[in-house]
């Protein structure tokens, strides 16, 4: 799965063919007229644009047709392998196995409005989008198809906003939507706010009055971004 042509390969994307010294004059004129007031954005893919839970159930099923499974309606907690133990031991490694298998990750569907939101969001002015991912401990397939996600969905040029980290906490930016309710990491405090992406796993939990929510990419995203403007 190569959608990019050769030239865009070697190149890089529109925006940024120009050479380094013309590139950094570039920059410093554009930065010194919006001085510090970009908004930084950074989107989860998991259980935000892809949808995982639903992946997952699908494929468990079809593999393991005469076991017990759980409905997203009963799912609790965001480690699906946990749950899948507690309904019975042997559960938790064949929930593992599904997502360590090959075409995983790739054949996640989007969920509803994802990739549009993201699309527009980076259309818009003084904002820049990132997309904040984790890869599992797993590595044979899935930091491969998460790119190749990104690619499929969004668009060769979007692969340039790829962040792959197991430390979310590291990275700086000003909103981090993201369906994990607690993201820990090195950094006790990361300079995002965590925007809670509602999803099954997550719904039924009560936050704390200061945490906000987007409930689905129906909700008020834009007012949002709009709140964290300066
Ligand atoms: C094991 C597991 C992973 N994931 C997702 C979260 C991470 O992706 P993301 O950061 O895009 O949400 C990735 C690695 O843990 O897989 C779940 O959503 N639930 C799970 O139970
Ligand atoms: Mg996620």
């Amino acid at each position: 799965m190569l959608l990019c042509t050769t030239a865009t390969r070697l190149l890089g994307r529109g925006k940024t063919l120009l050479p380094d010294p013309f590139k950094r004059i570039a920059m410093n004129m554009s930065s010194s007229s919006a001085a510090g007031k970009r908004l930084r954005v950074l989107v989860d893919m998991d259980g935000v644009l892809a949808d995982f839970e639903g992946g997952f159930l699908k494929k468990y099923r079809a593999r393991y047709p005469d076991d017990p499974f759980i409905t997203l309606d009963d799912r609790r907690g965001f480690w699906v392998s946990l749950q899948y133990g507690q309904l019975r031991s042997d559960l938790s490694e064949k929930a593992i196995s599904i997502w360590e298998s090959k075409g995983f990750f790739m054949d996640l569907d989007p969920l509803p409005g994802g990739v549009e939101a993201v699309k527009e969001m980076a259309r818009m002015d003084d904002t820049d989008v990132f997309i904040c991912t984790s890869p599992i401990k797993h590595y044979k397939h899935c930091p491969y198809e998460k790119y190749a996600w990104v690619e499929k969905h969004l668009g060769c040029d979007f692969l340039e906003q790829v962040i792959l980290t197991r430390d979310k906490t590291l990275v700086a930016g000003d909103l981090l939507i993201d369906d994990k309710p607690d993201i820990q990491g090195v950094e006790p405090t990361p300079t995002w706010e965590h925007i809670l992406f509602t999803a099954c796993h997550n719904q039924h939990l009560s936050i704390s009055p200061s945490q906000r929510r987007l409930l689905s990419w129906s909700d008020d995203w834009r007012g949002i971004l709009d709140s964290k403007r300066k």
